[in-house]
């Protein structure tokens, strides 16, 4: 069996989901990419978490052919495969259903950026990524879902580096790290910072983002300045 090591830190990276609170039943997949081989393992596509191993995890090629598994990858493979075709320097992508941050998508808006908490991990709004076109839809929905995602953050000019995550409307959040562990870690950061926006604009419906000069402080100094130069 190949790539075993990667096979047990996927695994490992879908069971934390439920356990962090993000997933209801199978309502969010975990992948790797082996960069050298060009083969990313993925959540197999319906297990439940408890059902999970890491020899049932699916290894595919960036097209989605299987290289190794009996069951069929995650339904998202083709957007994570996206994300690492445009995206070299990551390692790991999640997509949740997590109950906040879909609230936001499902409002078509971006998470705000309110505070610190936020400010530590993304450089500035969580962006929404517009809905998929029907024809998009019937044609290739899961790349088209990663196309989106690119789209949006080349169009708000940021880099994938300093907002690894990015919402899908009327659909949930995706997010990316340098491995599946960062990309979990982000995708609970994403979850909470969502439920702060949230809870903010409850108490007080004229709140007003954080100055940049907060957001620089505090980006640059968990990430020093190479990372936010990767903002340009
Ligand atoms: O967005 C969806 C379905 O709406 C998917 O993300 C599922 O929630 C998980 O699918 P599998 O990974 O089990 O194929």
């Amino acid at each position: 069996m190949i790539l075993e090591e990667l096979r047990k830190r996927v695994y490992a990276a879908n069971v934390s989901l439920p356990e962090y609170g993000l997933v209801k039943f199978t309502w969010g997949n975990v992948s790797a990419i082996d960069r050298e081989l060009g083969y990313v393992v993925i959540k197999p596509s319906g297990v439940e978490y408890h059902n999970l191993r890491p020899d049932n995890m699916v290894i595919t090629d960036l097209e989605g052919k299987v290289i190794e598994g009996e069951l069929n990858p995650s339904s998202d493979l083709m957007t994570h495969s996206e994300l690492y075709k445009a995206y070299p320097e990551i390692g790991g992508v999640v997509h949740t259903h997590s109950t906040e941050a879909v609230g936001w998508a499902q409002a078509g808006r971006d998470i705000p950026f309110y505070g610190t908490t936020h400010a530590d991990y993304f450089y500035g709004g969580i962006p929404v990524a517009r809905s998929l076109t029907a024809g998009e839809i019937h044609s290739d929905y899961e790349r088209k879902t990663g196309t989106v995602i690119i789209e949006t953050l080349r169009e708000r000019g940021s880099s994938y580096k300093v907002v690894p995550g990015v919402l899908v409307r009327h659909h949930g959040p995706f997010t990316w790290g340098k491995t599946p562990e960062e990309a979990v870690y982000h995708s609970v950061v994403l979850e909470e910072v969502a439920r702060m926006a949230r809870l903010t604009e409850q108490l007080n419906p004229k709140a007003e983002e954080a100055p940049t000069y907060l957001l620089d402080k505090h980006y640059l100094r968990k990430h020093g300045s190479a990372a936010y130069y990767g903002q340009k």
